[in-house]
């Protein structure tokens, strides 16, 4: 079975192998998107695959929308090349159960894909899409240092530099690629519109609004473009920035999975590493609970998403709910497994969570240091999703999700996993921040990860992160066994506001992190024998709300 158009016409083949068929005709939909384009998402990465063009599937599985998405890569196009082109658009979404079971459906809904350079054909036909009234919607799953301009010390980065300079005609990043196509809709008509970021961090919408800001009032002063569209750019009822809340772990491609595909019958499942690091492949692997809370601020309109699960609300609830998510009750927990399964050499979060240590890690983190900061959102209850991530979702012994994925680019969510715990814990009266114990311990840990040298004293690989080189070079000055090599060399690192939203020894956590590394140094063994210091013999406190 080939995973194309014409390969899913063969119905009855995917059925027999249990396959799920999208319940449209996926040619006349694509059809219908080319005359009436509505939804963009910028990031053909797994998770778009995997999630967003699921909502949409759904919505047009029970004739709820008539349109697809159009895929546009901006960053790294071999994506498109080798995952999109040869499956025309189409993906298999695999949903691993906790029992071992899989539900494996075919996903039709990315209707075209597009190549956002300046130097190709492309840019026309999205620049037109853009001019397009019709258009609704401009999402993005780009990862979080995508909406960056700036680097460590404050400075433009070198390509937002370049962009700044040379204005919209040949951008290169993509948030100076966005001004000039949103540039492109105003002077066509200022048509209303969404930009909506899905990606995974606090103020997701806020900081999409904040780079395209300064880029466009960057090209206003420099004279590339004229000052009336600062206005309708910063008139919600002409562009919006929503804000959302997404949750689905969508891990990396799986060899295994991609077995059990090829078992089926389907062909060319191959799983590919592309130039620029993205792990892709035909199908996307992933949990099957998700969650997705989006600020109802749709000026264009928008598909009926809330048929398909989505929870549309204000954008304090989004705020909270998101606070909730990202910052207490799954991704510092993450965060926490990702650096510690990096130095224990555990192949999977859900291994990690068999070990009593580490599973009374993240409950101390999450229950006893996070819950207490958290606003309970309303839409989703705190405690029973930190549940469900520590008891259900975590430790799915089916989900192939590597410490090394969600190690990842550590330094731009430390801010959000856990700055922004240790600010609630400043602000607030009744909380001492010098009473955090656990969140120091994996700042700490994550110090120790930087060395790049795991609990046994072997060399590792980091995972990649844009501070990488940086971060690495402060500790490499630090020895394994040498706990008097410390000296000042974390004080770079832990000091830098940029990294923890706070200079750590400015509230009284620089030497208690400074004293947990100098514990996880001492030599080979160091952070299993300091993890069951303090963990061993602890109880977990579950706050009620
Ligand atoms: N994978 C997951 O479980 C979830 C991911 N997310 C969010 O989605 C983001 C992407 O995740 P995946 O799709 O799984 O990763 P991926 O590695 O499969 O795809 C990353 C996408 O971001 C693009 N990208 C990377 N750097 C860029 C840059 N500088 N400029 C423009 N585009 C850039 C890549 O070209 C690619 O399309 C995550 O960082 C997170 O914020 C949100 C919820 C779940
Ligand atoms: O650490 P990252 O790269 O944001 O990934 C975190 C993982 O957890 C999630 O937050 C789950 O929703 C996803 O973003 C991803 O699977």
């Amino acid at each position: 079975m080939l995973l194309t158009r014409d390969g899913i016409k063969d119905i009855d083949k995917w059925r027999h192998a249990g396959i799920k068929l999208p319940n449209y005709d996926v040619e006349k939909v694509a059809e219908k998107t080319k005359q009436n384009p509505t939804w963009l998402h910028f990031g053909a990465g797994n998770i778009f695959r995997g999630f967003i063009a699921l909502l949409q599937q759904n919505l047009l599985d029970k004739g709820l929308s008539k349109t697809g998405i159009i895929a546009v890569e901006s960053y790294d196009y071999e994506i498109i090349e080798k995952i999109y082109v040869p499956y025309d658009n189409l993906s298999l979404l695999v949903i691993m159960h906790a029992d071992g079971t899989l539900e494996v459906e075919v996903i039709g809904s990315i209707s075209d894909k597009i190549l956002a350079d300046p130097l190709r054909e492309d840019w026309v036909k999205l620049k037109n899409i853009f001019a397009n009234p019709s258009l609704q919607i401009v999402s993005f799953t780009i990862t979080e240092k995508a909406y960056n301009l700036k680097d460590f010390s404050g400075e433009y980065i070198k390509e937002v530099k370049e962009d700044i300079e040379n204005g919209p005609e040949k951008p290169h990043g993509l948030m100076a690629k966005i001004v000039s196509l949103i540039y492109t809709r105003y002077l066509k008509g200022q048509y209303p519109i969404a930009l909506l970021s899905l990606d995974n961090f606090s103020g997701n919408g806020e900081r999409l609004f904040s780079s395209i800001k300064t880029i466009t009032e960057e090209w206003v002063k420099k004279g590339f473009i004229e000052g009336k569209f600062l206005d309708y750019l910063t008139n919600p009822a002409k562009v919006s920035f929503p804000l959302s809340m997404i949750d689905k772990i969508v891990p990396r491609p799986s060899e295994e999975i991609k077995k059990k595909l090829e078992d089926l019958g389907i062909e060319k499942m191959d799983i590919i590493k592309t130039g620029k690091n993205t792990i892709i492949a035909p199908f996307v692997n992933a949990e099957k609970i998700h969650y997705l809370v989006i600020e109802d601020k749709f000026p264009n309109g928008r598909p009926p998403l809330e048929e398909a699960g989505v929870i549309f609300t204000d954008k304090e609830t989004v705020e909270k709910v998101e606070r909730m998510k990202v910052t207490t009750c799954l991704n510092p927990l993450h965060t926490t497994l990702a650096i510690f399964g990096c130095l224990l050499n555990y192949n999977t979060i859900a291994d990690e969570m068999r070990d009593p240590c580490l599973k009374k890690l993240v409950e101390k983190i999450g229950y006893e240091e996070g819950l207490p900061v958290v606003v309970h959102p309303g839409v989703l209850d705190p405690k029973e999703f930190l549940r469900e991530v520590i008891e259900v979702r975590f430790p799915n012994p089916y989900m192939p999700d590597t410490p090394q994925r969600i190690a990842t680019d550590t330094s731009q969510k430390m801010a959000i996993r856990f700055g922004e715990t240790i600010k609630s814990y400043k602000q607030r009266e009744d909380l001492n921040v010098t009473d955090l114990k656990y969140i120091p311990f994996v700042i700490a840990g994550w110090c120790r990860y930087l060395m790049g040298v795991d609990d046994e004293g072997k060399a590792m690989t980091l995972s990649p992160d844009p501070l990488l080189e940086d971060l690495k070079s402060h500790v490499s000055k630090i020895k394994l066994g040498d706990v008097d090599s410390i000296q000042d060399n974390l004080k770079p690192i832990l000091s830098n506001e940029h990294i923890f939203g706070l200079n750590l020894y400015e509230v009284g956590l620089g030497e208690k992190i400074e004293n947990y590394f100098k514990e996880l140094i001492i030599g080979p063994g160091a952070v299993r024998r300091t993890l069951e210091k303090y963990l061993e013999n602890v109880n977990i406190y579950r706050k009620n709300y």
